[in-house]
């Protein structure tokens, strides 16, 4: 078990941890997530013992991590750090071996039983292939295999890994976290700094968020990612769903906009382009209303995602009078109405006439994605783009911003 109290570090004037405290029980797999410089690697080196903290105590099982000494430390703490310094000339089988210096006296040859450490490192970490290879020939994810099989080569209780997975391909990085997970399984404690919230979600027990000096929430994935949380610690905004596959919670993060447009904007259309226009309205901050759209069209399932208002219509069928008042009512209510698919839109008669005296208006396609529209809705089609802003999804909170009512609506 590891019991963090009150620890805090600074460098120089930067208090990097400020007072933090966390626990993590026997046989847990906690991942550390947190934003860039939030102090996830500063935390590790404090609980493996190489960065004496200013303030606080860590103590492993019990016993306070200052009293233990260097060696006996080495024999309860094993650190896979973020990154691996290339020991040049060295074989992989040699680096491994390095595991075993802590249970060795200075000067004592390698024993029987370190040889054994080490060949069952390499097969748990199924690079016995690699271990005659010279360590600075590997490639990073190799070079990433051989530091965690030295790690476990120190047959330590304790597991602390920096960004385990961070240069390695999807394949390597799921077979690490299952590796992970299946030392966890058989009774280590791991602590793992992890960028990718969605892999922390799926494979660690329990996360603790690191952001400004101090853990802001530990506790179950799902429990500790909230669409409010990752928006104060990382400034995110990010949707969160059930990944239908692992059932764990995945995290899609949206495009940040440079810019908040503080401006309320109503938006009619269908498919992707509508999806990735509100996408992009979304992550500027404009208030966003959606409608009338039908259930499963990729702009419904992005705004149930993003919980955008939406009014739904029938698919396949003329708008009937309820959804035509609360669409009007929603055109008329925003600063600026945004229509994305304008060849679609202005096939639909009644949505047409919502729109076409409508200003200020902007109208998103993606050149070369064109819908073909019968005649008469591409001549309206033409006529929604002459009286509003064109604009394609990259430009659309521009746009928005920019537009302003044409004068002869106002007349
Ligand atoms: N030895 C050091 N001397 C001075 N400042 C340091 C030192 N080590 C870390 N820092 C600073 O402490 C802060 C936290 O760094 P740390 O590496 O712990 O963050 P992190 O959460 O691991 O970041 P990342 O996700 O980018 O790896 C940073 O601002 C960093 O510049």
């Amino acid at each position: 078990m590891i019991d963090v109290d009150g620890v805090s570090v600074s460098f120089g004037d930067a208090t990097v941890l400020d007072d933090v405290s966390l626990s993590v029980e026997r046989g847990t797999f906690l991942g550390l997530v947190g934003p860039n410089g939030a102090g996830k690697t500063t935390f590790l080196r404090a609980v493996s013992g190489a960065l004496p903290p200013d303030a606080g105590t860590i103590a492993l099982d019990g016993d306070l991590l200052d009293e233990l000494g260097s060696k006996a430390a080495s024999r309860r703490v094993a650190v896979v750090p973020q990154d691996t310094a290339v020991s040049f000339g060295f074989t992989a089988r040699d680096v491994v071996a390095m595991g075993r210096t802590p249970h060795r006296g200075r000067f004592e040859p390698s024993s029987r039983e370190d040889s054994r450490a080490v060949d069952e490192a390499f097969a748990r970490v199924d690079a016995e292939h690699l271990a005659a290879r010279r360590i600075d020939e590997l490639s990073g994810g190799e070079r990433q295999t051989v530091t965690i099989a030295r790690a476990l080569a120190q047959e330590t209780p304790i597991l602390l890994l920096d960004e385990p997975t961070a240069s390695l391909d999807i394949n390597h990085q799921v077979e690490t976290l299952e590796l992970v997970a299946d030392l966890v399984a058989d009774g280590k404690t791991v602590v793992a700094a992890i960028h990718d919230l969605s892999l922390a979600a799926r494979y660690c027990d329990e996360l603790a968020l690191l952001a400004d000096g101090d853990i802001v929430a530990t506790g179950l994935p799902e429990s500790v990612l909230t669409r409010d949380r990752l928006a104060d610690s990382f400034d995110a905004r990010t949707v969160l769903r059930r990944d239908p596959v692992t059932e764990s919670l995945g995290v899609t993060t949206l495009a940040r906009q440079p810019d908040a447009v503080e401006r309320s904007v109503h938006l009619v259309g269908s498919g992707s382009v509508a999806a990735r226009t509100l996408e992009r309205l979304v992550g500027a901050d404009t208030t966003v209303t959606v409608g009338p759209v039908a259930p499963g069209d990729a702009l419904a399932e992005t705004a149930s995602l993003l919980g955008v208002e939406t009014i739904e219509r029938y698919p396949h069928e003329p708008l009937d009078d309820p959804t035509l008042t609360a669409a009007r009512e929603a055109i008329d209510g925003a600063a600026v109405v945004a229509v994305a698919n304008p060849g679609l839109v202005a096939g639909d008669d009644r949505l047409y006439e919502l729109l076409a005296g409508r200003s200020p208006l902007v109208v998103v396609e993606e050149t070369g994605d064109r819908q073909p529209a019968p005649e008469r809705a591409e001549s309206r089609a033409e006529s929604l783009r002459l009286r509003g802003e064109a604009t394609d999804v990259r430009g659309v909170v521009d746009a928005v911003g920019r537009a302003r009512p044409l004068v002869e609506a106002d007349d």
